[in-house]
C-alpha cells in the first residue's frame, strides 16, 4: 500500500504541491490528472525520493518509507532517460544490473518484456532507430525490468496509437497483478477506461479522488427519457424535475426532489416508454467542473 500523506512542495516561496493525500490501493489502477503545472510530476518525483518534499511523506504499507523501498518502485520519469544510442536490449539488462539483478537473470528479463511488448526482433536495435511509440515501449519495460513492488509512470500512454495503448494497458495491469499503479495521464477518455481510481489534482491541491464509478455518480442525478412519441416536450409539465433538453421524443431530465420509479410512473400514465436511462457524467465534465 503506498500512501502519499500530506505531501507539499514549494519553490522560492510558491507551494505548487499543498498539503496532497491519496492512497494508491494495491490492484487497482490509480489514475493522476490535472491541468498542465497542476502538480503531478512533482508529486511523482517526491513518491520517489528525487525530489524532497517540503512538508508530508510518502508511506509504504504504513510507515515512512525507506530508500531501499522506494529503489523497488518501477518508475517512469516524465524525462524519460534512456541512452538512445545503446541497444535496447543491452539498455534494459543494464538498468536491471543497477538494481541488483545477476546478469543472466536480467537478460532473461529483459527478453521476456520484449517479446510481451512485440520487440523481440528489435532487441539488438539502437534505440533511437525505433519509433517513438516503440521507444515508449521500452521506456515502458524499463519502468518493469525489476519486477517492482509498485509502479509510478508519469505519462506512460503518451505518444501511443489507439490499439498500442489498450496493448500496453493490458500488459501493466497483468504486470501491476496486486501491487500499487500509480499513473499520470492528460488523455481523459482513457484514464476513464482503464482506471479504478482517480486522483485529480488543480493547482497543487487534490480536488477529487475516489473509484471512478464513485466519481462519475457525484453528478446530477440525469436521466434520459425516449418516449413512443415523436414530441417529448410536454414533460416538461411534470413535477420534481428539471428538464434540460428535449429533442423530439427523448428528453434529458435531473429529477428534483422525486425519485426514478416516481418519474417513470408520471410517464407511463400518459405514454409508453421506450428508454429510460441513467446519465452518469463523463470524467472530462468532472474534469472542467472541478478546474473551474
Ligand atoms: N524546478 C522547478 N523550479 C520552479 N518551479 C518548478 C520547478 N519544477 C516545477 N515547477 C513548477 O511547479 C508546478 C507544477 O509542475 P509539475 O511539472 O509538477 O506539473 P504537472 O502537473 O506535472 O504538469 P504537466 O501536466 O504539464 O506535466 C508548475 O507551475 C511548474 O512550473
Amino acid at each position: 500500500m503506498l500512501d502519499i500523506s500530506s505531501l507539499s512542495r514549494s519553490y522560492d516561496g510558491t507551494l505548487v504541491v499543498d498539503d496532497v493525500t491519496f492512497r494508491v490501493t494495491p490492484g487497482r489502477m490509480t489514475g493522476f490528472v490535472g491541468a498542465n503545472g497542476a502538480g503531478k510530476t512533482t508529486t511523482m518525483r517526491m513518491i520517489l525520493g528525487v525530489l524532497a518534499p517540503t512538508s508530508g511523506q510518502v508511506l509504504w504499507n504504513g510507515s515512512p518509507i525507506t530508500t531501499g523501498q522506494r529503489r523497488r518502485i518501477g518508475y517512469m520519469p516524465e524525462e524519460r532517460g534512456l541512452y538512445p544510442r545503446m541497444r535496447v536490449s543491452d539498455q534494459l539488462v543494464f538498468l536491471a544490473r543497477l538494481h541488483g539483478v545477476d546478469r543472466a537473470e536480467a537478460a532473461r528479463r529483459a527478453r521476456e518484456l520484449l517479446d510481451h511488448f512485440d520487440l523481440g526482433d528489435r532487441a539488438d536495435d539502437v534505440l533511437d532507430t525505433l519509433s517513438l511509440g516503440n521507444q515508449q515501449r521500452v521506456q515502458i519495460a524499463a519502468s518493469l525490468i525489476h519486477r517492482p513492488d509498485a509502479l509510478v509512470l508519469d505519462e506512460p500512454f503518451s505518444g501511443l496509437d489507439p490499439v498500442a495503448v489498450d496493448a500496453m494497458a493490458s500488459l501493466l495491469a497483468k504486470e501491476a497483478g496486486d501491487k500499487p499503479l500509480l499513473f499520470s495521464s492528460h488523455q481523459l477518455d482513457l484514464v476513464e477506461r482503464l482506471c479504478d481510481d482517480l486522483v485529480i489534482l488543480s493547482h497543487g491541491k487534490v480536488v477529487a479522488a475516489g473509484s471512478v464509478d464513485e466519481l462519475r455518480g457525484t453528478g446530477p442525478d440525469r436521466y434520459r427519457v425516449r418516449l413512443d412519441g415523436s414530441d417529448a416536450a410536454w414533460i416538461r409539465g411534470l413535477r420534481g424535475i428539471e428538464v434540460k433538453d428535449v429533442d423530439g421524443g427523448t428528453a434529458l431530465v435531473d429529477l428534483d426532489g422525486i425519485t426514478p420509479s416516481e418519474l417513470l410512473s408520471q410517464l407511463v400514465a400518459k405514454e409508453p416508454v421506450a428508454e429510460f436511462t441513467r446519465v452518469r457524467q463523463p470524467l472530462s465534465a468532472i474534469f472542467r467542473e472541478v478546474n473551474r
